[in-house]
Protein backbone atom coordinates (compact mmCIF):
# COMPACT_ATOMS: atom_id res chain seq x y z
CA UNK A 1 0.00 0.00 0.00
CA UNK A 2 1.49 3.55 -0.81
CA UNK A 3 2.23 5.90 1.58
CA UNK A 4 -0.32 8.82 2.50
CA UNK A 5 2.06 11.49 3.62
CA UNK A 6 1.25 15.09 4.33
CA UNK A 7 4.56 17.57 4.21
CA UNK A 8 5.18 21.24 5.18
CA UNK A 9 7.50 23.21 3.34
CA UNK A 10 8.22 25.67 5.39
CA UNK A 11 10.34 27.59 2.64
CA UNK A 12 12.08 30.75 4.13
CA UNK A 13 10.09 31.47 6.56
CA UNK A 14 10.62 30.83 10.35
CA UNK A 15 13.74 31.22 12.91
CA UNK A 16 14.52 29.50 15.47
CA UNK A 17 12.16 30.76 18.23
CA UNK A 18 9.55 30.73 15.60
CA UNK A 19 10.04 26.77 14.89
CA UNK A 20 10.58 25.74 18.14
CA UNK A 21 6.81 27.32 19.08
CA UNK A 22 5.22 25.13 16.10
CA UNK A 23 6.47 22.48 17.67
CA UNK A 24 5.95 22.70 20.72
CA UNK A 25 2.04 22.53 19.61
CA UNK A 26 2.23 20.16 17.32
CA UNK A 27 3.42 17.98 19.58
CA UNK A 28 0.65 18.34 21.38
CA UNK A 29 -1.46 16.86 18.43
CA UNK A 30 -2.92 12.83 17.55
CA UNK A 31 -2.14 12.44 13.71
CA UNK A 32 -3.86 9.57 11.96
CA UNK A 33 -2.46 6.46 11.83
CA UNK A 34 -2.26 5.94 8.10
CA UNK A 35 -0.61 9.78 7.47
CA UNK A 36 3.25 10.30 7.79
CA UNK A 37 3.69 14.06 8.48
CA UNK A 38 6.93 15.57 7.44
CA UNK A 39 8.16 18.98 8.04
CA UNK A 40 10.89 20.75 6.47
CA UNK A 41 12.42 23.80 7.94
CA UNK A 42 15.14 26.18 7.10
CA UNK A 43 18.58 24.38 7.24
CA UNK A 44 19.61 26.52 10.08
CA UNK A 45 16.54 24.86 12.23
CA UNK A 46 16.88 21.06 11.11
CA UNK A 47 19.14 20.23 14.19
CA UNK A 48 17.27 21.30 16.35
CA UNK A 49 13.61 20.32 14.73
CA UNK A 50 15.08 17.06 14.63
CA UNK A 51 16.08 16.53 18.13
CA UNK A 52 12.63 18.62 19.32
CA UNK A 53 10.44 16.27 17.54
CA UNK A 54 12.66 12.99 18.55
CA UNK A 55 10.01 11.11 20.67
CA UNK A 56 7.83 12.13 18.13
CA UNK A 57 6.06 10.53 14.44
CA UNK A 58 7.23 13.58 12.73
CA UNK A 59 9.80 13.30 10.22
CA UNK A 60 12.11 16.40 9.53
CA UNK A 61 12.85 17.11 5.88
CA UNK A 62 15.99 19.16 4.20
CA UNK A 63 14.30 21.77 1.47
CA UNK A 64 17.64 21.24 -0.84
CA UNK A 65 20.99 19.68 -0.77
CA UNK A 66 23.80 20.08 -3.04
CA UNK A 67 24.61 17.37 -5.33
CA UNK A 68 28.71 17.23 -4.40
CA UNK A 69 29.11 15.11 -1.32
CA UNK A 70 32.01 17.37 -0.25
CA UNK A 71 34.22 20.64 -1.65
CA UNK A 72 34.30 24.16 -2.25
CA UNK A 73 31.05 25.53 -2.71
CA UNK A 74 30.47 28.25 -0.74
CA UNK A 75 27.67 28.14 1.19
CA UNK A 76 26.09 25.07 0.69
CA UNK A 77 24.69 21.95 2.41
CA UNK A 78 25.77 18.22 1.84
CA UNK A 79 24.07 15.08 2.44
CA UNK A 80 26.76 13.87 4.72
CA UNK A 81 25.89 17.18 7.01
CA UNK A 82 22.37 16.76 6.62
CA UNK A 83 22.43 12.81 7.81
CA UNK A 84 24.95 13.89 10.76
CA UNK A 85 22.03 15.39 12.43
CA UNK A 86 19.59 12.28 11.15
CA UNK A 87 17.74 14.16 8.34
CA UNK A 88 17.61 11.75 5.79
CA UNK A 89 14.40 13.15 3.67
CA UNK A 90 15.06 15.77 1.30
CA UNK A 91 12.97 17.91 -1.20
CA UNK A 92 14.81 17.92 -4.72
CA UNK A 93 13.96 20.21 -7.76
CA UNK A 94 11.50 22.69 -5.93
CA UNK A 95 9.80 25.31 -8.66
CA UNK A 96 11.58 27.80 -6.73
CA UNK A 97 14.69 26.10 -7.01
CA UNK A 98 14.16 25.36 -10.55
CA UNK A 99 13.18 29.12 -11.02
CA UNK A 100 15.16 31.23 -8.36
CA UNK A 101 18.45 28.94 -8.75
CA UNK A 102 18.71 27.38 -11.98
CA UNK A 103 18.19 23.77 -10.96
CA UNK A 104 18.56 22.32 -14.23
CA UNK A 105 17.24 18.81 -14.92
CA UNK A 106 21.04 17.79 -15.48
CA UNK A 107 21.69 19.13 -11.48
CA UNK A 108 18.62 17.56 -10.43
CA UNK A 109 19.36 13.93 -11.56
CA UNK A 110 22.63 14.50 -9.71
CA UNK A 111 21.22 15.42 -6.86
CA UNK A 112 19.07 12.23 -6.88
CA UNK A 113 22.07 10.56 -7.60
CA UNK A 114 23.65 11.59 -4.29
CA UNK A 115 20.27 11.28 -2.22
CA UNK A 116 20.36 7.44 -3.04
CA UNK A 117 23.60 6.89 -3.03
CA UNK A 118 24.04 8.48 0.91
CA UNK A 119 20.43 6.42 1.30
CA UNK A 120 18.20 8.99 1.59
CA UNK A 121 14.49 9.61 0.63
CA UNK A 122 14.05 11.94 -2.11
CA UNK A 123 11.20 13.89 -2.12
CA UNK A 124 11.37 14.70 -6.42
CA UNK A 125 9.61 17.48 -7.50
CA UNK A 126 7.79 18.11 -10.96
CA UNK A 127 5.18 20.98 -11.93
CA UNK A 128 4.36 23.19 -15.54
CA UNK A 129 3.92 26.84 -15.72
CA UNK A 130 0.65 28.09 -16.74
CA UNK A 131 2.06 29.10 -20.30
CA UNK A 132 2.78 25.11 -20.89
CA UNK A 133 -0.99 24.60 -19.53
CA UNK A 134 -2.37 27.15 -21.64
CA UNK A 135 -0.24 25.58 -25.02
CA UNK A 136 -1.09 22.20 -23.94
CA UNK A 137 2.15 20.93 -23.43
CA UNK A 138 1.69 20.13 -19.65
CA UNK A 139 1.93 16.11 -19.83
CA UNK A 140 4.61 16.69 -22.00
CA UNK A 141 6.69 18.99 -19.93
CA UNK A 142 6.22 16.82 -16.98
CA UNK A 143 7.25 13.36 -19.04
CA UNK A 144 10.75 15.60 -19.63
CA UNK A 145 10.99 16.21 -16.36
CA UNK A 146 10.69 12.77 -15.21
CA UNK A 147 12.52 11.44 -17.70
CA UNK A 148 15.46 14.08 -17.67
CA UNK A 149 16.00 14.10 -13.47
CA UNK A 150 14.40 10.61 -12.59
CA UNK A 151 14.39 8.02 -15.05
CA UNK A 152 17.61 6.80 -15.02
CA UNK A 153 17.74 5.32 -11.16
CA UNK A 154 17.02 1.08 -11.17
CA UNK A 155 14.04 -0.29 -10.22
CA UNK A 156 15.02 -1.07 -6.34
CA UNK A 157 15.91 3.29 -6.49
CA UNK A 158 12.13 4.06 -6.32
CA UNK A 159 11.17 2.53 -2.96
CA UNK A 160 13.50 5.52 -1.99
CA UNK A 161 11.39 8.10 -4.04
CA UNK A 162 8.27 10.38 -3.50
CA UNK A 163 7.03 12.21 -6.58
CA UNK A 164 5.24 15.99 -5.98
CA UNK A 165 3.35 17.07 -8.24
CA UNK A 166 3.27 21.10 -8.35
CA UNK A 167 1.40 23.33 -11.02
CA UNK A 168 3.61 26.21 -10.69
CA UNK A 169 0.78 28.38 -11.21
CA UNK A 170 -1.25 26.60 -7.99
CA UNK A 171 1.99 27.82 -5.70
CA UNK A 172 1.54 30.10 -3.44
CA UNK A 173 -1.39 31.49 -5.94
CA UNK A 174 -4.65 30.61 -3.83
CA UNK A 175 -5.27 28.91 -7.20
CA UNK A 176 -5.62 25.41 -7.00
CA UNK A 177 -5.52 22.64 -9.15
CA UNK A 178 -8.96 21.65 -9.56
CA UNK A 179 -9.39 17.91 -8.03
CA UNK A 180 -9.71 16.63 -11.34
CA UNK A 181 -7.05 18.43 -12.64
CA UNK A 182 -4.77 16.79 -9.61
CA UNK A 183 -5.94 13.09 -10.62
CA UNK A 184 -5.59 13.71 -14.31
CA UNK A 185 -1.88 14.49 -13.82
CA UNK A 186 -1.67 12.01 -11.16
CA UNK A 187 -2.25 9.41 -13.05
CA UNK A 188 -0.72 10.58 -15.93
CA UNK A 189 2.67 10.64 -13.90
CA UNK A 190 2.08 6.87 -12.10
CA UNK A 191 1.30 5.77 -16.41
CA UNK A 192 4.33 7.06 -17.08
CA UNK A 193 6.49 5.50 -14.29
CA UNK A 194 4.67 2.42 -15.16
CA UNK A 195 5.62 2.40 -19.02
CA UNK A 196 9.21 3.21 -17.87
CA UNK A 197 9.56 0.88 -15.23
CA UNK A 198 6.58 -1.64 -14.29
CA UNK A 199 3.42 -1.26 -13.26
CA UNK A 200 4.66 -2.83 -9.83
CA UNK A 201 6.88 0.00 -9.01
CA UNK A 202 4.23 2.45 -10.18
CA UNK A 203 1.54 1.50 -7.98
CA UNK A 204 4.14 1.81 -4.88
CA UNK A 205 4.85 5.32 -5.74
CA UNK A 206 3.34 8.33 -3.40
CA UNK A 207 2.73 11.08 -5.53
CA UNK A 208 1.84 14.21 -3.58
CA UNK A 209 0.15 17.22 -4.74
CA UNK A 210 1.16 20.92 -4.10
CA UNK A 211 -0.38 24.26 -4.56
CA UNK A 212 -2.69 25.94 -2.56
CA UNK A 213 -3.72 23.17 -0.56
CA UNK A 214 -5.80 24.43 2.41
CA UNK A 215 -8.19 22.97 5.04
CA UNK A 216 -11.14 23.36 2.73
CA UNK A 217 -9.69 21.46 -0.19
CA UNK A 218 -7.50 19.01 0.93
CA UNK A 219 -10.56 16.25 1.50
CA UNK A 220 -11.53 16.59 -2.74
CA UNK A 221 -7.93 16.72 -3.42
CA UNK A 222 -6.95 13.90 -1.14
CA UNK A 223 -9.98 12.18 -1.87
CA UNK A 224 -8.60 11.46 -5.95
CA UNK A 225 -7.36 8.04 -6.52
CA UNK A 226 -3.86 9.10 -7.32
CA UNK A 227 -2.99 11.62 -5.14
CA UNK A 228 -1.09 10.03 -2.08
CA UNK A 229 -1.23 13.45 -0.08
CA UNK A 230 0.08 16.94 -0.18
CA UNK A 231 3.42 19.41 -0.06
CA UNK A 232 1.82 21.73 1.77
CA UNK A 233 3.57 25.52 1.98
CA UNK A 234 1.64 28.40 3.34
CA UNK A 235 -1.02 26.47 5.00
CA UNK A 236 1.49 24.71 6.83
CA UNK A 237 3.29 27.36 8.91
CA UNK A 238 0.24 27.42 11.17
CA UNK A 239 -0.72 24.32 13.47
CA UNK A 240 -3.97 24.46 12.91
CA UNK A 241 -4.58 24.73 9.21
CA UNK A 242 -1.95 21.96 8.65
CA UNK A 243 -3.66 19.56 11.35
CA UNK A 244 -6.89 20.34 9.46
CA UNK A 245 -5.06 19.30 6.34
CA UNK A 246 -3.61 16.20 8.18
CA UNK A 247 -6.96 15.22 9.29
CA UNK A 248 -8.44 15.72 5.99
CA UNK A 249 -6.66 12.17 5.41
CA UNK A 250 -7.59 10.82 8.61
CA UNK A 251 -8.96 7.22 9.20
O1 LIG B 1 6.15 23.24 -1.44
C1 LIG B 1 5.01 23.68 -1.37
C2 LIG B 1 4.37 24.27 -2.51
O2 LIG B 1 5.20 25.17 -3.16
C3 LIG B 1 2.97 24.79 -2.28
O3 LIG B 1 2.98 26.04 -1.66
P1 LIG B 1 1.56 26.70 -1.25
O4 LIG B 1 0.83 25.65 -0.47
O5 LIG B 1 1.92 27.90 -0.42
O6 LIG B 1 0.87 27.04 -2.53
Amino acid sequence: MRRKIVAGNWKMNYDLAETELFLVELKKQVFPENVMVMIAPAFTNLNHAFNSVREHPVTIVAQNMHQNNEGAFTGEISAKMLKSIGVTTVILGHSERRAYFNENSTVLSEKVNTALENEMTAIFCVGEELKDRKEETHFELIKTQLSEGIFHISDDAWKNIVIAYEPVWAIGTGETASPEQAQEMHKFIRKTIAEKYSKEIADKVSILYGGSVKADNATEIFGQEDVDGGLIGGASLKVDSFMKIINAFGT
